[in-house]
């Protein structure tokens, strides 16, 4: 089973997989094409990433690839907890500019889909954080494009300082959303 929850923008939901429990532990088919589908969910899934966030405070983001790497991306949390963001770059959307923002964690078994169009990124809450996500596209360093997180024409909340988020060197340098060239329609 599958539960679906909308979020205040269309395209990104919110995808709850079963998760059977018993005296072991758990089972959970935490994808499954044709359930997807009939979700309405129908994504050809070619790459999987998982990453490690040692400390809680770490701040990943926001990035997204240029066509023709753009990439929809399904994430989740195995062990720890994120707030995760999607922002909506599409340039005719009415929520161009807006945002989503959803607690994923081991415990709620969330997955966020960040469709097309969308840069994303997260804030770990927990030291050890492992997020793991499917992509519609291979990596590609030369189609590899950040948003500044801190932008704030944005509006986002993270949970955190940001002046003492943990951060790549890359992800201090991206440009605010009014200096980003258009990139989708
Ligand atoms: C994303 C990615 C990175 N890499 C390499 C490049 C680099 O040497 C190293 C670390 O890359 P990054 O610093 O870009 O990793 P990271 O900051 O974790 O990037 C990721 O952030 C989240 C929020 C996303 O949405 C992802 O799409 C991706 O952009 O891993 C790959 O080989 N394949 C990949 O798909």
């Amino acid at each position: 089973m599958l539960h679906i929850e909308p979020t205040a923008i269309p395209d990104v939901k919110i995808l709850t997989p079963s998760r059977f429990e018993d005296g072991r532990g758990f089972f959970s088919e935490v994808y499954n094409r044709k359930r997807y589908e009939e979700a309405g969910v129908t994504l050809d899934f070619v790459q999987d990433n998982h990453s490690l966030s040692e400390k809680a405070g770490t701040i990943r983001g926001l990035h997204f690839q240029t066509a023709p790497f753009a990439q929809d991306k399904l994430v989740r949390v195995v062990r720890g907890r994120i707030l995760d963001v999607a922002v909506d770059l599409r340039r005719s959307s009415p929520t161009f500019g807006q945002h989503v923002a959803v607690e994923l964690s081991a415990q709620n078994w969330r997955q966020l889909l960040v469709p097309i169009g969308f840069a994303h990124g997260f804030c770990t809450l927990e030291p050890d954080t492992e997020v793991l996500y499917k992509v519609t596209n291979y990596y590609s360093a030369a189609h590899d494009r950040g948003l500044a997180f801190d932008d704030p024409a944005l509006g986002i909340e993270w949970p955190v300082d940001v002046s003492q988020a943990v951060l790549s060197e890359k992800d201090r340098k991206h440009p605010r959303l009014a200096d980003l060239p258009a990139c989708f329609d």
